[in-house]
């Protein structure tokens, strides 16, 4: 079985562009990290007047949670989701643990820095290479097992983080299943295609650690740069700091505030293109702030690399042509936004 780190591994990144800026008693934003204006609405990087967006917050026990949730992936291709049962306790450790981690000193992550043709570990975005600026972030990927990861950076202290990373994942996977479950329901989809989206055996998951560190200069620094998520589906916690943002044509950057307790479930590109492009694959970016650390935690789930991706059987004219995830992540890494207009018949 071919697992997504294996699918990252035709796609390297060079070494250089994998290793974080050293945050650390920073006073003023470097050269390499200041971004400067555009008149183009996407590349700009301050943000409109906040905007009065509507993107619904559903409760998931609410009896009409499929129509809302049908209607906001049509419409925003993101949302807020409350009373989703995952316990309060444990998204609160996950953060904490997640700090512990990005508090350590920086020849301590370094053990861990990702490796250029590696999917895990500690480093920059993966979608770094494509911007000539660097972004005030750093971030730690899991698939699956973190244990050898941990033991290196708290040889005898590691069970914690570990636990507490797998217990999430189990609690992440639960969700991104009923969710999905909701969310395909107003598709018309086969079994089959609910099966293969839902819960195939191979399915693939990637856990994705962000820190935000409070920035001196956050109007000339981004956190993370504009782009789609590229596999399903996206759950997103992003603790209390505002920073998340979409982009919405003909208003530009609007803010997607957090709300207590609540995650932000967002498409991905491969349900976009299920959904025959009925879905919107959102693009968003996260922004800086000065005041402090942000710390955001995005849980990606995704179908079986070696199986086929395509628009629902149920649409008569498919926009987009079938083709192997592992295809299509290897065309996303090596292209990014480039990738789905690639495919699009
Ligand atoms: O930190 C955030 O709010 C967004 C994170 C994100 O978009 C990602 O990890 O793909
Ligand atoms: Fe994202």
């Amino acid at each position: 079985m071919t697992t997504l780190s294996e699918a990252y591994r035709n796609a390297p990144v060079a070494s250089h562009q994998i290793t974080p800026l050293d945050f650390d008693s920073l006073d003023r934003v470097p050269e390499s990290h200041i971004w400067s204006q555009s008149d183009e609405p996407q590349q700009n990087i301050q943000s409109q007047e906040p905007q009065e967006l509507s993107i619904p917050v559903i409760d998931l026990t609410d009896p009409n949670a499929l129509d809302l949730i049908g209607q906001a992936c049509k419409t925003w291709g993101i949302f807020q989701v409350i009373n989703h049962g995952v316990p309060l306790a444990l998204i609160k450790k996950v953060e904490s643990e997640s700090r512990r981690l990005f508090g350590l000193p920086t020849d301590e992550k370094h053990k861990v820095l990702r490796s250029a043709n590696g999917a895990t570990g500690y480093g920059t975005a993966r979608i770094s290479p494509f911007f000539d600026k660097c972004m005030w972030h750093e971030g730690f990927t899991i698939m699956g097992s973190c244990v050898e990861d941990a033991n290196v950076l708290w040889p005898h202290d590691y069970k914690n983080f570990c636990e507490t990373m797998d217990a999430y994942q189990n609690e992440m996977k639960l969700l991104t299943h009923k969710l999905l479950h909701l969310m395909l329901q107003t598709l018309n989809l086969t079994q089959e295609e609910m099966n293969w989206a839902i819960s195939a055996q191979d399915s693939q998951a990637a856990l994705q650690l962000n820190s935000y560190p409070s920035c001196p200069n956050p109007s000339n620094a981004i956190g993370l740069a504009p782009h789609t998520d590229s596999l399903l589906l996206t759950v997103l916690h992003q603790g209390g700091a505002n920073g998340l943002e979409i982009f919405v044509e003909g208003l530009g950057w609007s803010p997607v505030n957090p709300v207590d307790g609540a995650f932000v479930v967002n498409i991905g590109d491969l349900l976009h293109i299920l959904s025959n492009a009925t879905f919107q694959a959102v693009n968003h970016r996260a922004m800086v702030n000065q005041a402090k650390q942000r710390i955001s935690v995005a849980y990606f789930h995704g179908p079986p690399v070696e199986s086929v991706v395509a628009p629902s059987s149920s649409f008569e004219n498919p926009c987009f042509r079938s083709m192997l995830v592992k295809e299509f992540i290897s065309l996303k890494a090596k292209n990014f936004h480039k990738a789905l207009s690639m495919i699009r018949k």
